[in-house]
């Protein structure tokens, strides 16, 4: 991958593409990389806007694919330079099985690893997550913390799990042979909750926000941080790390960087109504309105209801122990690795994250 004047010639592969960080990865690298000859986007289900890129000077190049299914990743890998797999499956709410989440976010994992070694590609960069980390089952906190901060990652949900395995696995796989007998060069990136423009959980409480009269009511104490990150910053944190991989191997190779931001430090429910609030909701109470017992045995009956309900009906809300838990365990980051190892800074500041957002989600009810 050196530096040339030459025309641009690398080819790169972006896993889960359509979705929410992908697609926000793939218009990033379209914008930020002028060495791309060909952008190949691979997802289980390709969306329409894919073909307004078609147009452009890079060879946009959508496959619809699925990750566990290791002879599709092979193809789409064969010849490119550079994967970032992004491709997963966020699922906190029950709406899959742990077998599933475990088929591709584990099993998908390591076909992308194993593709990458037998076609000869050299560099692979894995979006991890926050949860990879904590909150853990014992509900410490992780007060403003970096990657070197002990904590006991101690995980009974099969989402957390399987990102852990999977970034075991991706950083394990760094230094193998590829075809052609040069080291594999692998990373990973843990953002901690994404925002931004495509965030369907902020266009959820919105809508939730609108049918309650213009109102949501407090369930989290307002002194509990949850680490948010703006996703425009996040995709430009993967270009980056993808652009420096291979000058930095020695330095990157195998590492884990949080992605960070000048996002302010709030709790779940204030933070969002950073962007909810010029949209028109308030945030009743300042304090949670149900003391936590109360909460946690509503969110005990839902998971009752989901097992009971499971063979007529999938339901899955959005209140469950484990994303009650979450919400109500302070867990932050403050690091500044990413800046130190590739030169990062965040491409959007706070206000223009905040004000991306707002209008996202202004414009996402009508
Ligand atoms: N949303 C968040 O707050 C955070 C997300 N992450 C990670 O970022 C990555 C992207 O997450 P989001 O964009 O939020 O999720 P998303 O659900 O919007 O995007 C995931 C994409 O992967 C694709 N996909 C799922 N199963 C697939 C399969 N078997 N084969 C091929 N493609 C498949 C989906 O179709 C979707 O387009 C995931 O790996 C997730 O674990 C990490 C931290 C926070
Ligand atoms: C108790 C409710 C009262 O309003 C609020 C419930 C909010 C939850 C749905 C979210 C709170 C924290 C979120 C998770 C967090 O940001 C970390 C994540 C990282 C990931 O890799 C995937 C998404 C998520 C698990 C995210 C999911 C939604 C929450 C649990």
């Amino acid at each position: 991958m050196a530096e040339s004047a030459e025309a641009p010639k690398l080819v790169y592969l972006v896993t889960g593409g359509c979705g929410f960080l992908g697609e926000h990865v793939v218009r990033m690298l379209l914008e930020q990389e002028p060495r791309l000859r060909e952008l190949r986007v691979f997802d289980l289900h390709l969306s329409s806007w894919l073909e307004e890129l078609k147009t452009g000077p890079v060879q946009v190049t959508p496959i619809q694919g699925d990750v566990t299914q290791a002879h599709q990743v092979a193809a789409a890998v064969s010849g490119a330079h550079v994967v970032i797999h992004t491709a997963g499956l966020v699922d906190v709410f029950g709406r899959a099985s742990p077998e599933t989440i475990y088929k591709v976010n584990v099993q998908g994992t390591q076909n992308v690893i194993e593709a990458c070694v037998q076609t000869g590609t050299r560099f692979l960069v894995y979006t991890s997550s926050m949860e990879v980390v904590g909150p853990n089952v014992k509900g410490q906190p992780f007060y403003r913390g970096n990657e070197d901060t002990p904590y006991e990652a101690l995980h009974k949900h099969p989402y957390p799990q399987s990102k852990a395995q999977a970034e075991r696995l991706v950083l394990q796989a760094n230094g193998r042979k590829v075809q052609g007998g040069l080291p594999l060069v692998t990373c990973a990136l843990r953002p901690t909750g994404i925002y931004g423009e495509g965030h369907q959980i902020m266009r959820d409480f919105y809508l939730q926000g609108l049918r309650l009269g213009s109102r949501l009511f407090r369930a989290i104490p307002a002194s509990v941080e949850h680490g948010r990150v703006y996703v425009g910053n996040v995709a430009w944190m993967h270009v980056l790390v993808a652009r420096e991989l291979e000058p930095r191997a020695e330095l990157m190779g195998g590492q884990v960087y949080f992605c960070y931001d000048k996002s302010p430090y709030k709790s779940y429910e204030d933070f969002n109504m950073e962007f909810l609030g010029p949209c028109g909701l308030r945030l009743v109470g300042t304090r949670p309105l149900l003391p936590y017992w109360l909460l946690m045995l509503l969110a005990t009956l839902n998971a009752l209801l989901q097992w009971l309900l499971r063979p007529l009906l999938l339901y899955a809300p959005l209140l469950n122990p484990y994303t009650l838990a979450i919400a109500n365990t302070t867990f932050t980051v403050s690091t500044n690795k990413a800046q130190r190892h590739f030169g990062y800074e965040p491409l959007f500041s706070w206000e223009d994250s905040r004000t991306r957002t707002i209008l996202w989600v202004q414009g996402s009810t009508q």
